[in-house]
């Protein structure tokens, strides 16, 4: 598959300039300080934990309304009936797209699906500064996310040392084994293996089953992206995997909760 001009560093370029943008309307001591008055998060590595240990897989089912690769996936959009029907469906979690620019997100999104439903929440953006954490904290998120393809071993570990300190759990993210090497030296369960390169959009479910040796018992593999038929649950079950996250499988679905409900616990 041909590259896509490198999107991530695209993304990343434009990030950088989007947290100039809001820290300067909104300094770090103010948001630090509306991070800190917020309730106890949920508990989003424990709510997966939760549903494996009751013998069923952990789905982090995501809010997304478009997405580059894709383009607009879902449009009509309503945040808040999608969550109603993902945690009526059985999902574990939930992950909301928050970039703008790229995925057509907003931070109302994650609000609004957060108020609507009991689940935690994962904030699903690209995460370069500790004002992000702070603004996710401050915005009723339960996890962030880390790809460690769009940062330095510094900036992993400040970053991680940061959620964790505001009680946030860390979705750290890879695609190869290069990647994994470096995301097992941050202290966090989970462990995302993208199925999808952010580079060329190519999505191979291989890419978990070869790296899943590779990951630490302590660690909890999630599989994202390219899960879209019951023979891909199989697959991925068989293979020991109990958490995946799926968003394009069931946004292009009238009810999203029902999709999730087939394609996870069918009758
Ligand atoms: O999906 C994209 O086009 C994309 C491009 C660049 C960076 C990230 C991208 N997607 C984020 C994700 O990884 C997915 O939203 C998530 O894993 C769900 O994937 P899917 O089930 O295939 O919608």
């Amino acid at each position: 598959m041909p590259r896509k001009d490198d999107i991530l560093q695209k993304i990343l370029a434009r990030k950088v300039e989007e947290v100039a943008a809001r820290a300067a309307a909104r300094p770090l001591a103010e948001m630090r300080a509306l991070a800190a008055d917020m309730p106890p998060a949920r508990g989003f590595a424990a709510a997966i934990e939760a549903k494996i240990a009751s013998g069923a897989p952990a789905v982090i089912a995501e809010v997304k309304k478009a997405s580059p690769s894709k383009g607009v996936i879902r449009p009509d959009f309503h945040p808040a009936q999608i969550a109603r029907s993902y945690e009526a469906g059985g999902a574990a979690c939930l992950s909301v797209l928050t970039d703008v620019d790229f995925f057509q997100g907003a931070d109302a999104y994650l609000q609004q699906a957060r108020a609507a439903c009991a689940l935690p929440v994962l904030r699903k953006d690209f995460t370069i500064d500790p004002y992000q954490v702070h603004e996710a904290r401050a915005l009723g998120a339960d996890c962030v996310l880390l790809i460690v393809a769009a940062l330095s071993d510094d900036q992993l570990a400040e970053l991680s040392g940061t959620a964790l300190q505001l009680g946030l759990d860390v979705l750290v993210e890879v695609h190869d084994i290069d990647e994994l090497e470096r995301a097992i030296q941050v202290p966090a369960p989970l462990l995302g293996v993208n199925n999808r390169s952010l580079r060329s959009f190519e999505v191979s479910l291989d890419t978990t089953l070869s790296l899943r040796d590779a990951v630490p018992r302590d660690r909890r593999l999630v599989t994202e992206s390219g899960i879209h038929a019951a023979g891909d649950v199989a697959k991925m079950r068989a293979a020991g995997v109990d958490a995946f996250l799926v968003g394009e499988a069931f946004m292009r679905e009238p009810d999203p909760g029902a999709a999730l409900q087939r394609l996870f616990f069918p009758a």
